[in-house]
């Protein structure tokens, strides 16, 4: 008796896209296994090759497009020489198709991982991309969504080719420009350089001022004509520019000094600043300024943030004033507010100044630290260096703001909470899976969802930011 071969990766397979799921990947059924389909739009015919295939499931790319649906436009990275790089799962979708089938991946994700049904989520523009849609709509398929990134990594081939990486590889990929960046990072021209011994580079753009930090590779000086190089492309800048270097030492596992490890953003583990390799200024302060204006129920708030050049600050140019306007608005009321993750400052600073209550802020990086006070000055506010899944007790409040990285707070966070005397938790998120995973912990010991709010503030990408309220 003939049986069908059994797939294996490299298999080209027709696929009919059901729904879309999380980062960004298309659902389908092929031979009885589940298929997460990337490069496609959900209602779509795509012919694809199988990337991976598991007992029950496989993953597969798309290569041709059979029945195209109407909301695919142009691959904007063909437009940038950036063909085949990561990152950009919506790179072939227009702009506001992009946020409804974010909204549809994040509700799928609710349900399933947090038993929250019946949100009405929505995921809602950021004001520079409602203002580019509104005034020219042929825009949602070209360049609105495309010019936000005030934080940019670029890697740097063995060769010295700066570039952003393959879909799914360590492969540098050269480009044109620098995709998603906020013309000033584009303007420099560092991806037009050769950059010898760096391993990548970190572009930050803020209010008048900005920073590089060159990250040379372990064991390697730096590159005196690379510096030269970067230094006169920042020399020919409008404001303040600082020149960092970040030598790449392995990053030592325990033992002294080597502070918590953490999550980035991306999830990526990090250091704690300080401990694994040296940061040097060769130029500049080192630090950038922010600036942050909210309309709130108080009258106009204008806030500067001064923070080290490597510290975290909201990456999309309209992030931190949505953000801190939700959390704002969501913490009325409050007569004293606890910020968990507070980095440099920015909910917890933004809710103190517009509610003039009492705010106390808690991060694991010293460096965000000493900026939080800083920015804080004028403030009844206090801050302190505190690995937040080690705390046992969280000081007292009403409110408590948190604002984990991408793999969210966790077990002994969400515990803490409930054990808490805070009558409202606003949870700030980058990611739905581990969103719906802390807010069944908080539904399960006593907190009810009172909102969800989506904003779009990685344009183009699979991830959105979150603002939710539990209440009890
Ligand atoms: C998404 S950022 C939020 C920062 C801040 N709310 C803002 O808007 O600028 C997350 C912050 O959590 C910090 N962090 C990550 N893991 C931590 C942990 N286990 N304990 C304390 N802080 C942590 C990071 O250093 C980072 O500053």
């Amino acid at each position: 008796m003939s049986r069908a071969a059994e797939a294996v990766a490299g298999d080209a397979v027709e696929l009919t896209v059901d729904k879309q799921v999380g980062e960004g990947y298309g659902l389908a059924r092929h031979e009885g296994r589940v298929v997460f389909v990337s490069g496609a739009v959900p209602g779509e015919r795509v012919r694809a090759e199988l990337t991976q295939v598991k007992k029950h499931l496989a993953y597969a790319r798309t290569t041709d497009v059979l029945q195209p649906s109407p909301h695919r436009v142009a691959d904007r990275r063909l437009s940038w020489g950036a063909a085949g790089i990561g990152g950009i799962e919506f790179a072939h979708v227009d702009l506001p198709h992009s946020r409804e089938l974010k909204a549809e991946a994040a509700a799928e994700q609710l349900s399933r991982l947090g038993g929250i049904e019946g949100t009405g989520l929505r995921i809602a523009a950021a004001p520079s991309e409602h203002a580019a849609e509104a005034a020219d709509p042929g825009a949602a398929a070209t360049t609105a969504g495309t010019a936000w990134r005030t934080r940019v990594q670029l890697a740097v081939d063995a060769d010295g080719t700066p570039g952003m990486r393959a879909a799914g590889s360590h492969t540098v990929i050269p480009v044109d420009t620098v995709p998603l960046a906020v013309p000033v990072l584009d303007d420099l021209g560092l991806h037009t350089l050769r950059l010898p011994r760096l391993e990548r580079i970190e572009l930050t753009a803020s209010h008048a001022s900005g920073a590089v930090v060159l990250h040379t590779r372990p064991g390697t000086e730096l590159d005196p004509r690379a510096v030269e190089s970067v230094a006169a492309r920042l020399g020919e800048q409008d404001g303040q520019w600082s020149l960092l270097h970040r030598s790449g030492q392995p990053v030592r596992r325990g033992g002294r000094g080597g502070g918590p490890a953490m999550r980035n953003r991306g999830g990526a583990a990090v250091r704690n600043r300080g401990g694994s390799s040296r940061l040097e200024v060769l130029a500049g302060t080192g630090e950038v300024t922010e600036r942050l204006h909210l309309d709130t129920p108080g009258g106009p708030l204008g806030r500067d943030f001064r923070l080290r050049a490597d510290g975290f600050w909201q990456v999309h140019v309209d992030a931190a004033a949505v953000l801190a306007g939700a959390v704002v608005e969501a913490a009325a009321g409050a007569s004293r507010v606890l910020d968990l993750y507070c980095g440099a400052g920015l909910l917890a600073c933004a809710v103190g100044a517009a509610h003039e209550v009492p705010v106390t802020g808690l991060e694991g990086a010293p460096e965000a630290i000493a900026a939080a006070r800083a920015n804080s000055a004028d403030l009844d506010a206090d801050f302190a260096v505190a690995r937040i899944d080690r705390l046992s007790e969280l000081p007292a409040a009403d409110v408590i703001v948190l604002d984990p990285p991408r793999a969210g707070a966790g077990r002994a966070v969400t515990d803490a909470l409930t054990a808490s005397g805070a009558e409202r938790i606003v949870y700030v998120s980058c990611d739905a899976g581990t969103f719906a995973r802390d807010a069944r912990a908080l539904t399960d010991s006593g907190f009810t969802l009172a909102s969800c709010r989506g904003f779009d503030l990685f344009p183009l990408t699979a991830h959105a930011e979150f603002v939710s309220v539990f209440t009890r």
